[in-house]
């Protein structure tokens, strides 16, 4: 008894010793690191604070311009602060960004990144995070779900759910003409809890105080807890009554009111419909999973737990930053209770997933001895579904996923697989209602494609069409060139992060303005095990240096300025880096040419490659797909145009070629409209500065257009 006493009273007096050595050894640690680091020496920002370094001004930079502000200042390649002032790198250099983004096994995404990601998608064993071996065996197994052919035969889907998000605005739009009020049904992806008469939470819209630095991919869902459209009326009434921190936005904002401008339509927050509607894809399209997210018809448990999941962003706290540095505190955070079930759901629903699959794919064995998918839509659209299940029940270890990595794996898919689509949606719609002139062009050389014909489905309300009828869609140069310019101007993942896995020597440009030559001699960074780089995707897609003068000015005609190789809708897959440089060839040589990215000389689904390992996205062919054939369904019959109330008074300095071929206005999109912000935590969301209350959005005015399309369905 005695000895079971003075036992525990030296564990409790030694305790407190123990955490001093702990937290001791790694300050030192941190100290004698950042003594030796040989990014000491390069070039870089005051730190604001010796705790959070640059960190805290970085959450901003979307809207402040902060790192191209800094390229300009210190050059391409140089260091901000993080914790402790710990050196970090951040580079805009395309050579040394290659370097980085061509080796994932030897620059893996940071721990703390990881540990981010994992926690949403409840589990660290989906691809988005493994790495290493894990990470090369799971891409492989994968990779055939994503091929050319089979993206192209989920077309049908991508049709289907954009001919009912059509069906919904242009209902929208007669109601609106006829004066009946308009009602919306529930937004399945937000949780009952936080929907209701109280205030949302402006967490997300207020830039810089939606500071994660863990990522948070799902955080859009947080804010939209008003319904998707609101009236130009209503949305006059809001702004005059939106409480005391609204008045003080418009201080500095001053937007004209909606009741001085007729309003052209109904008013609606795109991002809104688009987050249903992308959510309804990746269900049916990789799950045969019906989310019925957009119809609102009925309540889907797993919509619901992905709603929770999504709206339990990870705010920004000390313990956060100290986790990485003292990786023992990740073992103390606690997750909500809400967060916790919402996960169970996930897993069961999953688990039901796989086992109903599994069936199918027995039955499908023993039906068809061997062959591999049952031709007919049903299936091949969940040719990914299949995938993943195949592997879980494959003998070849090679082959193999443990019944976790499968179930990882969904949550994965659906939370990658839409996030990005419809923030990628959103501001494509936002770029041509920016550009009239576009759009007209754009709708007018639609409506010379000729719709698909359909059949009807006895499983679905909208009737199917043949995969064949949509590849003119596919092919077709001008939306090609529209959704290329779009996702480079506007990249739904703004940045990445990667550390390096031991001592590196990254190569840089040589026409680098960075002075590196303290550092590894000229045309070089040295960089340490455990140094953290930064690269910064949209500063790179917009760089001046690479694309031009007009490099910040949405201009899809630069994709057709030397139009001497094919369009490559869908078969790309060639080059370097699984697929890089893929596009114009003549552009290519001209323009962002040293920029070696998956999909058009920009960086927006990275770029990887498959020696050193591949973590470029998996799924750009789904994501540029179904973006064409929505921006096909629904800008042949809808205009969209910007609520005037929201166009900025402020005059901007705007760095645009004085080109004088192009036939309609130039504007700088990031500033062009100073009162439409951006928000990223991983995917890049927009929100309202004038209307903070109203979380992230974006609010378009639409319009029906005649064409021939309502006969055709
Ligand atoms: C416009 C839409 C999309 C964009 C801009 C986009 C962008 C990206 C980027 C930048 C990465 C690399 C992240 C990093 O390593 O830091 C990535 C990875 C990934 N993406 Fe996408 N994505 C899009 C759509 C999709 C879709 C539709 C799917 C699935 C159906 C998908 C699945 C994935 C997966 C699984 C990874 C991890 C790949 C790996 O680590 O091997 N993405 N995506």
């Amino acid at each position: 008894m005695f000895t079971v006493f003075t036992s525990s009273l030296a564990l409790l007096l030694l305790l407190p010793i123990i955490v001093i050595i702990y937290v001791a050894h790694t300050f030192l640690r941190l100290l004698i690191r950042q003594r030796l680091s040989p990014l000491r020496t390069l070039p870089g920002p005051p730190s604001p604070s010796i705790f959070l370094g640059n960190l805290r001004e970085m959450h901003d930079q979307e809207n402040n311009g902060l790192v191209q502000r800094w390229s300009d200042l210190y050059g391409s390649t140089f260091v901000y602060r993080g914790f402790l002032n710990g050196c970090r790198l951040m580079t805009t250099d395309p050579v040394a960004a290659s370097y980085v983004l061509g080796r994932a096994y030897d620059f893996p995404k940071p721990d703390f990144v990881r540990d981010g990601l994992s926690s949403m998608i409840g589990g660290h064993e989906g691809i988005l995070v493994v790495e290493g071996e894990d990470h090369r065996r799971q891409r492989k197994v994968l990779t055939p779900a994503f091929t050319a052919a089979h993206i192209r035969t989920l077309s049908p889907v991508f049709w289907q759910k954009a001919a009912e998000l059509r069906s919904i605005w242009l209902n929208l739009i007669s109601s609106s003409d006829s004066g009946t009020p308009v009602t919306t049904p529930p937004d399945p992806l937000t949780p009952t809890k936080t929907t209701g008469s109280s205030p949302p939470s402006v967490y997300h819209a207020t830039g810089g105080h939606s500071s994660s630095f863990l990522p948070n991919p799902f955080s859009s869902f947080v804010s939209s807890k008003i319904p998707p459209t609101v009236s130009a009326q209503d949305g006059a009434r809001i702004r005059k009554t939106g409480g005391a921190r609204q008045k003080d936005v418009e201080k500095d904002v001053s937007v004209l009111t909606s009741s001085s401008v007729k309003a052209p339509g109904p008013r609606v927050d795109v991002l809104a419909w688009f987050a249903r509607a992308t959510l309804d894809v990746i269900g049916e399209a990789g799950f045969g999973y019906t989310f019925d997210s957009l119809s609102g018809g009925k309540e889907s448990e797993l919509a619901h737990a992905f709603g929770v999941i999504f709206s339990t962003a990870r705010k920004f706290r000390v313990i956060t930053i100290l986790q990485v540095w003292f990786p023992v505190l990740r073992k103390f955070q606690s997750q909500p209770t809400e967060l916790r079930e919402a996960h169970a759901t996930m897993h069961r629903i999953g688990l039901e997933l796989i086992e109903q699959k599994r069936a199918e794919v027995l039955a499908e064995k023993a039906a068809a001895a061997g062959s591999v998918f049952v031709v007919g839509v049903g299936l091949m659209r969940m040719v990914l579904y299949g995938t993943v299940v195949r592997s879980n029940m494959s003998e070849d270890p090679a082959q193999r996923m443990s019944t976790n990595e499968t179930l990882c794996q969904i949550s994965t898919f659906i939370a990658a697989g839409h996030e990005t689509t419809a923030s990628a949606l959103t501001w494509s719609l936002y770029a041509l209602a920016s550009a009239p002139a576009v759009q007209n062009k754009l709708r007018a050389s639609l409506q010379g494609v000729r719709a698909p014909s359909f059949h009807s489905s006895e499983s679905h309300h909208t009737p199917l069409c043949a995969v064949d009828d949509l590849s003119e869609i596919l092919t077709h140069p001008y939306l090609d060139a529209v959704v290329r310019e779009a996702l480079r101007l506007h990249a739904p993942v703004t940045s990445t992060m990667r550390v390096a896995a031991h001592d590196d020597v990254i190569p840089l440009s040589s026409s680098s303005s960075s002075s590196s030559e303290s550092v590894a001699g000229p045309g070089s960074i040295r960089v340490n095990k455990g140094d953290i780089i930064s690269i910064p995707i949209s500063t790179l897609n917009q760089s001046t240096e690479e694309w031009g003068e007009d490099g910040r000015v949405f201009r899809p005609e630069r994709w057709l300025d030397d139009d001497v190789g094919e369009v490559d809708g869908n078969d790309e897959g060639k080059g370097s880096a699984g697929g890089s440089g893929s596009g114009r060839r003549g552009l290519r040589e001209k323009r962002g040419a040293r920029v070696q990215g998956l999909w058009g000389n920009m960086l927006t689904f990275l770029n990887g490659n498959p020696v050193n390992g591949n973590r470029a996205c998996i799924g750009w062919r789904f994501a540029v797909n179904e973006i064409k054939i929505f921006l096909y369904v629904l800008v042949r019959d809808i205009e969209f145009s910007i609520d005037p109330a929201l166009v900025v008074e402020k005059k901007v300095k705007c760095v645009v070629s004085p080109l004088p071929t192009i036939p309609y206005p130039i504007f700088h999109p990031l500033r062009f409209t100073d009162n439409v912000r951006t928000v990223s935590s991983v995917v890049t969301r927009p929100w309202i500065k004038s209307e903070p209350h109203l979380g992230n959005q974006m609010p378009l005015y639409i319009r029906h257009v005649s064409s021939d399309s309502d006969s055709e369905e």
